[in-house]
């Protein structure tokens, strides 16, 4: 069933990896969704199933147990061909590696996902994409005539050409330098806020999560806690709160990350 205004959704979802001595849970029951137009930052410290949540939730990985659902669509009914084409149509992604095509220019590769479909792009949808990302001057270009910040910004392009139904961003600012990443999450807040796209993305870095609408802590693969309009010191605390503030946790590293 359809619930109005959640974009995306998972129930029970839970995933094991291996068998017998080497069985890792990596997810545990989570329940959670993902509201239309709202920008969503998944944390929690390394290994708790913050890559897994986000795999299984975009279709790239297949729950052990649990269901996941697209709109009104159970990922679980699906067979392979059409859980591709739902990637390809309604879910838009984002990698730390900008995960360009080196041989197409910045345009050809903001138009990918949309040629891989045999669909034309809709003219005002690319100009204000293209224009909202800061690209105009940059579309004849090869990713390797582009700095990193300037590549991200066509990856984000891409995920929004299609009006996917969620962006999936992976540490999207984990290869940039702090100004290059503030630019792309700048672009990804002003794609919930213009575009109403719905937006989830996984990310270690308080000032990150800063950007989002809402922050979701994993911890040992279970939802643990959330809070709306993160601010990065209120993150920071609850993040050195689940590690028990040790200084080798990941949290420790972004304290100093933001200070
Ligand atoms: N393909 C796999 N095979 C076996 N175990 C896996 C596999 N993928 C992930 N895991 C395990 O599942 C758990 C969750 O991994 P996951 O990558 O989702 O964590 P994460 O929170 O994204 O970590 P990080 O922040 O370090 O990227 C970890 O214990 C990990 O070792």
């Amino acid at each position: 069933m359809h619930t109005p205004g959640i974009a995306a959704a998972t129930a029970d979802l839970t995933k094991v990896y291996g068998r017998g001595d080497t069985q890792v849970v990596a997810l545990d029951r989570v329940s959670i969704g993902f509201r239309e137009g709202e920008f969503t930052a998944i944390m929690g410290p390394s290994g708790c199933g913050k890559s897994t949540l986000m795999h299984c939730a975009a279709g790239l990985d297949s729950p052990s147990s649990g269901s996941v659902r697209i709109g009104t669509t159970e990922l679980g009914t699906l067979g392979d061909r059409q859980l591709t084409r739902l990637r390809r149509d309604r879910i838009g992604f984002i990698f730390q590696a900008f995960n360009l095509l080196p041989t197409l220019t910045a345009l050809e590769n903001i138009t990918l996902p949309l040629t891989l479909a045999g669909r034309r792009p809709e003219r005002q949808w690319l100009d204000r994409v293209v224009s909202m990302v800061g690209l105009a001057q940059r579309l004849d270009h090869r990713p390797a005539q582009l700095s990193g910040g300037q590549q991200q910004r066509v990856a984000v392009a891409r995920a929004l050409v299609s009006r996917p139904a969620i962006v999936f961003g992976d540490e999207p600012t984990g290869n940039l330098d702090s100004r290059a990443g503030a630019e792309v999450l700048g672009f990804l807040r002003d794609s919930v806020r213009e575009l109403g796209q719905t937006v989830v993305m996984v990310t270690h870095d308080p000032v990150a999560a800063g950007y989002a609408d809402r922050v979701v802590f994993l911890s040992d693969g279970r939802l643990v806690d959330e809070m709306a309009h993160p601010t990065p010191d209120r993150v920071l605390d609850l993040m050195l709160r689940f590690s028990g503030g040790s200084p080798q946790t990941p949290a420790c590293d972004a304290r100093s990350r933001t200070s």
